[in-house]
């Protein structure tokens, strides 16, 4: 069976190789496993919540309508919590659109929102409709997002795929074609451009890249061997994260304690400003995670 429904989640299979297969869980719309041939290439903590009592600590987490917290007291986003508030909304699954290759749709709605959260934004008066398009591909997943105004005024939003990814060694790990572009370093609250040719880790990191061409493909390394490439799809900006050892321990749901050796975010979505929508008009983005491959080297300098 290509294509699976539970109660909580549904599995898609390759039809050519059963050992390729995506998981999505209906709550939040979080993809929580990709296998490609058998590996594994998304990071889920141990101590993660499936059963829709918080977030997913790993996956693919959804981020909307705000990135963080907002710190503007005037905005309409900002009584709402970290990330906003389809990461914990269960998404309606709308079925299978194409078989081959096999695509899967989810819907989210206001209805859908607990209206407690959802009064949150600008008094619950916003009505919108979120379809997350899942696209399973040999060595290729594709996570696309579409936003409607469907409501009579407009609304202002941030969007963004949390995308843990589940790697041998953050201490031998690389991601390249960030030199030369604007970021915000959360940790150091300062804004710069980030000159490292190819970035390593050695503590906490949490930088969110701006305004990147869309032609930049990030790529995941690991001793010369490209583990993942990150295609963006009308999504400018990149946020980076590695908890590291201190932030691992304060948080409770991460597990174990040194899985911040085995994971990397790398997060594409627009959050450096916010996305205007007008009433009636329709939105989309995505991104678009592939194997392996030559190392591509995109820079403006060699
Ligand atoms: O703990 P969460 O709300 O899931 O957020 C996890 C992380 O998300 C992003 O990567 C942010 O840049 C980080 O600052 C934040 O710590």
């Amino acid at each position: 069976m290509p294509v699976e429904e539970t109660d909580t989640q549904v599995i898609v299979t390759l039809p050519s190789d059963p050992t390729t297969k995506v998981t999505i869980l209906k709550y939040g719309g979080t993809v929580i496993s990709w296998l490609n041939k058998g590996n594994e290439q998304l990071w889920v903590s141990e101590g993660a919540f499936l059963d829709g009592s918080k977030p997913v600590r790993g996956g693919i987490p959804l981020v909307f309508p705000i990135f963080g917290k907002q710190k503007d007291e005037s905005h309409p986003t900002y009584p709402l919590p970290q990330h906003g508030f389809v990461r914990n909304s269960t998404w309606e699954f709308l079925g299978q659109t194409t078989a081959n290759p096999p695509t899967v749709q989810f819907g989210l709605g206001p209805e859908q929102i607990n209206s407690d959260l959802l009064k949150l934004w600008d008094n619950g008066s916003n009505d919108f409709t979120l379809i997350l398009t899942v696209k399973l591909e040999a060595e290729k997943l594709t996570t696309e997002i579409e936003v409607e105004n469907t409501g009579s005024k407009k609304f202002e939003f941030n969007w963004l795929f949390h995308t843990y990814f589940k790697i041998p060694d953050i201490t031998d790990t690389l991601i390249n074609n960030l030199i030369d572009q604007k970021c915000y370093d959360q940790l150091l609250k300062e804004h710069y451009t980030e000159k490292s040719p190819i970035i390593s880790f050695h503590e906490e990191f949490d930088r969110i890249y701006q305004s990147i061409p869309l032609d930049k493909i990030f790529q995941i390394i690991e001793f010369g061997k490209v583990l993942i490439n990150v295609r963006r799809l009308n999504l400018p900006d990149a946020v980076v994260w590695n908890p590291w050892i201190k932030k691992s321990e304060a948080t409770a749901d991460f597990f174990p304690k040194t899985g911040y050796l085995n994971m990397v975010c790398v997060e594409p979505g627009n959050v450096s400003s916010f996305i205007n929508l007008n009433a009636g008009e329709k939105w989309k983005g995505g991104q678009e995670l592939s194997i392996g491959g030559e190392i591509k080297v995109q820079t403006n300098i060699y």
